[in-house]
């Protein structure tokens, strides 16, 4: 050991000390989830799992959305949820449930890459699917990178630099240490969870410290992804926030209602993951604007509309309602969801007449600014606030230029190497498209 080896590992000591001592002892926060997002909605990238029309209205009101899901996804629908997601203004995080999820485009748009380590699964989804991740950013996806943005590097320094940007990527991510208790998800089949591997509230409690301490995970997370925990999950919670002092604690798993979110709040986790309420708003509105259509002119004005909604809907039973109401900032969840449902039936009506007639003049080089200028048009969205009106304007006309820009750039980055046009990719993840 030279005299430099030593004074490195003495400076590494000192850091880790210093680490240590912020995250225990000193009156500063060093965890990089922010312990104010308290709601965070989980949007799967899998095909049969749509997004609302309006989603950058329901999703204003969430802490952060976090996109993946266990079953059916790939990269190239990661890629497209991102693409969707980028013009909603929320802060949107990655986390892949397959090494090959993670791709440069995702990297790039993702704010967080929160990698799942199930604390109670096999091996192979603690330490193996990391090691096959590790493998393949440093050996393809890193070395691909610099081929494609510094092709005059020599390979030695390519080696150096796959090897420092693999660490760096692992070292930035940060790490989701997961218990999960619903042996019937897509989430325990992939970490293969038997009812027998279910933990007792004080082994959880003992996981947790394990993945504070000696994993350093930034979140704990209590899944029951798809079924409500109730009391055993709120006993859990208990134990394991007892025990917590850096990582945050997130409860995840049938939350439908104000009551069930604070009622985990309540019982000690940071935040509560929403997943299959929110898809639920888009299964619905797909019904809903189908009834409209049949009962309502295109250019209906919008009291016409909400007085449609306020015959025809059952808002305070609405899928719609019954996702803005479990998140915990958000104030008269039926009043909201009465807005943005008739706001919805009235964009899809317009967006669809607009459509047909655009189809009717194909040939006449149609002029897509004009039209959309027209389809979008002031009046379009009376009854929502300014600002919830321009940001619903800014995202539907990203969509539609994107669902115009076929053979362009902006569909030419599907990974497959097919050309599938962008109107392909958002009439597969909105529940409505626009065609009539
Ligand atoms: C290092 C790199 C690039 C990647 C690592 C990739 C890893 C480690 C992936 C972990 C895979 C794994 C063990 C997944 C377990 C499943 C899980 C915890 C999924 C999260 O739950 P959801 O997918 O949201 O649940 P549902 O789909 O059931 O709702
Ligand atoms: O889909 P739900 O049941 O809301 O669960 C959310 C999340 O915990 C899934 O990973």
């Amino acid at each position: 050991m030279t005299s430099f080896d030593g004074a490195a590992r003495l400076l590494g000591r000192l850091g880790r000390g210093a680490s240590l001592a912020a995250r225990t002892a000193l009156p500063v926060d060093t965890n990089p989830v922010p312990a104010d997002w308290t709601h965070v909605t989980k949007v799967d990238p899998e095909d049969a799992k749509k997004l609302p029309l309006l989603y950058p209205l329901y999703l204003r009101h969430t802490s952060a959305v976090s996109v993946g899901g266990s079953a059916d996804v790939n990269a190239a629908n990661t890629e497209e949820t991102f693409d969707l997601l980028g013009p909603a203004s929320v802060p949107v995080f990655h986390e892949p449930s397959g090494p090959r999820h993670v791709t440069p485009r995702t990297r790039e748009q993702a704010d967080l890459l929160a990698i799942p380590e199930v604390l109670n699964g096999d091996s192979e989804s603690l330490v193996g699917q990391l090691g096959e991740g590790a493998e393949y950013i440093r050996e393809e996806m890193v070395p691909e990178m610099l081929r494609e943005r510094l092709p005059w590097l020599p390979a030695f320094a390519t080696g150096a630099l796959a090897d420092f940007a693999t660490s760096w990527l692992l070292a930035d991510a940060v790490f989701e240490a997961y218990v999960i208790q619903n042996p019937d998800s897509a989430a325990a089949r992939e970490a293969n969870v038997a009812e027998s591997d279910l933990l007792s509230p004080r082994e959880a409690k003992q996981r947790g410290m394990a993945a504070e301490r000696h994993l350093e995970s930034e979140l704990v997370y209590l899944e029951y992804s798809g079924t409500y925990g109730g009391d055993e999950a709120a006993e859990t919670l208990d134990a394991i926030s007892e025990s917590l002092t850096w990582s945050r604690l997130w409860y995840g798993g049938g939350i439908d209602s104000r009551k069930r979110a604070e009622a985990m709040l309540d019982a000690g986790a940071d935040t509560v993951v929403v997943g299959d309420a929110f898809h639920r708003v888009a299964d619905e509105e797909a019904e809903l604007c189908e009834r409209a259509a049949d009962a309502l002119d295109p250019d209906a004005d919008p009291s016409a509309v909400r007085e449609w909604v306020a015959e025809n809907v059952a808002v305070a039973d609405s899928n719609a309602a019954a996702y803005l109401a479990t998140i915990p900032g958000a104030p008269d969840p039926e009043r909201l969801a009465r807005r943005y449902l008739s706001a919805t039936v009235r964009t899809w009506l317009r967006l669809r007449a607009h459509r047909a007639a655009a189809d009717d003049r194909r040939g006449d080089r149609p002029d897509l600014g004009a039209d959309l200028r027209r389809a979008l048009g002031p009046d379009l969205f009376d009854g929502l606030s300014e600002a919830d009106a321009a940001l619903v304007r800014r995202n539907l006309t990203a969509l539609l230029r994107a669902s115009r820009a076929d053979g362009t750039d902006e569909a030419a980055h599907r990974r497959d190497g097919s050309k599938p046009s962008a109107d392909e990719a958002v009439a597969t993840h909105l529940g409505l498209t626009f065609s009539a």
